[in-house]
C-alpha cells in the first residue's frame, strides 16, 4: 500500500474575524515518530493539527498528502481533550467506526476483543462507555480511533484531564502506537509528557513555527531565547 507520505504545508494560513490565527507555516513530515507540538494558550496549536487533518477551512496556502484529500482523510484519525462516546456499550463505540468502513461483523469481533483487552476493559464490553472513568474513556477514546489502523494519528492535549496513572497509561499505549507504525502528531501542556514522548517538537508563537527541532535537542539546546524562556516555565506571549 502507498504511503500517506511526505504531508506538505505550504504558505499555509488561517484568518478568523480579520486575525490571522495561523500562518504563514511551512512544514514537511514525513512518515515516521512522535511529533509534540508546545507552544502558549491560544498560540495556534490546535487550529494546526486541524488544518493538518484537513477540517480546518485555509485562507491561503496548501496542505498536502502523496494522495488526494478524500483518500487522505480515510487513512487519519483524531483524537479530542474530551472525546464524546456513543450512549452505548462499550463494545458498541468500538464496532461502529469499523461498521462505518465497511467491515463486517463476524471480522470486526476479533479486533473489538483485541482491542478492549489492550485498554484493559476486559470485562466490561458491555458496560455503558458514559459510566468510564476520564481514564478508561480516553484510552476508549484511543482505541476507537485506532481500530481502523490510520497511517497517522492526530491528539488534542488528550491527557489533559487525566491524573498520573491514567497518562501514563495512556502514554504506554501510545508508544506501542508509534512503535507499530502509525505516525503521530499531538498538541500538549505537559512538558514533562512532551520530553516522555517526542522524536521531534514543534514550537508554535503566535501562530508561527518559531523552533522546530529533533528531541532531545530541542529541549535541551533550543535555539530561540523564546523557545527557551517557554521550557524554563516563563510565560511567553
Ligand atoms: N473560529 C475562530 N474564530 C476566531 N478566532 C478563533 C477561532 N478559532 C480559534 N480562534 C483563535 O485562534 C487562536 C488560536 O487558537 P487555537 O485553539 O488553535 O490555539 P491553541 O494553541 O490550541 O490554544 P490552547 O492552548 O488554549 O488550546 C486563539 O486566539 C483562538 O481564540
Amino acid at each position: 500500500m502507498s504511503s500517506l507520505f511526505p504531508l506538505r504545508l505550504r504558505d499555509a494560513q488561517v484568518r478568523r474575524r480579520g486575525k490571522t490565527i495561523l500562518g504563514p507555516v511551512d512544514l514537511e513530515l514525513d512518515g515516521q515518530g512522535l511529533t509534540i507540538i508546545v507552544g502558549p494558550n491560544g498560540s495556534g496549536k490546535t487550529t494546526l493539527l486541524r488544518v493538518m487533518h484537513g477540517v480546518e477551512r485555509l485562507s491561503g496556502g496548501t496542505v498536502d498528502w502523496s494522495m488526494d484529500e478524500d483518500r487522505a482523510r480515510e487513512r487519519q484519525a483524531y483524537v479530542f481533550q474530551s472525546p464524546i462516546m456513543l450512549r452505548r456499550s462499550v463494545a458498541d463505540n468500538l464496532h461502529y467506526p469499523l461498521r462505518l468502513s465497511g467491515v463486517s461483523r463476524r471480522e470486526a469481533e476479533p479486533r473489538v476483543a483485541d482491542w478492549i483487552k489492550r485498554i484493559g476493559l476486559d470485562g466490561h464490553a458491555q458496560a455503558p462507555a458514559t459510566r468510564l472513568s476520564g481514564g478508561e474513556r480516553q484510552k476508549l477514546a484511543l482505541a476507537r480511533a485506532l481500530i481502523r489502523q490510520p497511517e497517522v494519528l492526530f491528539l488534542d492535549e488528550p491527557c489533559a484531564n487525566l491524573d498520573g496513572r491514567a497518562t501514563r497509561e495512556f502514554e504506554t499505549l501510545l508508544l506501542a502506537t508509534r512503535d507499530s507504525g502509525t505516525r503521530i502528531v499531538m498538541a500538549t501542556h505537559d512538558l514533562g509528557q512532551a520530553k516522555r514522548l517526542a522524536s521531534d517538537a514543534l514550537f508554535i508563537l503566535s501562530g508561527r513555527i518559531h523552533d522546530s527541532a529533533a528531541a532531545p535537542a530541542f529541549f535541551d539546546a533550543p535555539k530561540t531565547p523564546e523557545l527557551a524562556s517557554f521550557l524554563r516555565g516563563d510565560i511567553v506571549e
